[in-house]
């Protein structure tokens, strides 16, 4: 195969794999403080009908040419209208993440707001502080595939988390 050939059919998987792959998603677990957290924001989405009304992880889709913690970034500031630091990864049950009811994985990170106030900008309708113990955290109606993620983020958490 010529060299062009090469480019032509190199260009052409890419393209498959970004259509056939399912896409990478990432969400905050949006700290009050970052060496002593007692509370988490979490997020109710509006949108698609089969999720509103379902509490979540402030994120979204990884695009293909960025890195999931630079898509995080970019997400937050587009639906809360704030700019993070993201603080440390979430550790999931293998390297692809946590598996999604919709056979995506998720990558969760803790951060902390560097710059304004969150405001639920796009694709919620509501945002609230949550005391970072188990109670309060479940009390709320989240994805159901996110709930582990609740019991890492407190168990991760452990060390450093007062109201634990
Ligand atoms: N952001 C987020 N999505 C979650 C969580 N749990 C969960 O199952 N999901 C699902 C819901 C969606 O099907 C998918 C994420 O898609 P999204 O709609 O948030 O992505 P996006 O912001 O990039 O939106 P779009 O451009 O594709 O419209 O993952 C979670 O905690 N946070």
């Amino acid at each position: 195969m010529s060299a062009k050939g090469l480019v032509v059919l190199t260009a052409k998987l890419t393209v498959m794999q970004h259509t056939f792959t399912k896409p990478v998603v990432v969400g905050a677990a949006i700290l009050d403080d970052a060496t002593r957290p007692t509370q988490m924001l979490a997020a109710r989405r509006k949108a698609p009908k089969s999720l509103a009304g379902y509490w979540e992880f402030p994120g979204g889709k990884v695009e293909p040419e960025e890195t999931p913690t630079g898509a995080l970034v970019r997400e937050i500031r587009e639906e809360l209208g704030v700019e993070i630091e993201i603080l440390e990864h979430i550790a999931a049950p293998s390297d692809a993440g946590w598996r999604l009811d919709n056979g995506m994985n998720m990558h969760v990170y803790t951060a902390i707001v560097r710059l304004g106030k969150p405001e639920p900008l796009i694709e919620h309708d509501r945002l609230e502080w949550a005391a970072l113990t188990a109670s309060d955290l479940h009390e709320l109606e989240w994805i159901p595939a996110d709930r582990l993620i609740l019991d890492a983020i407190l168990t991760q958490l452990g060390g450093t988390n007062a109201s634990a």
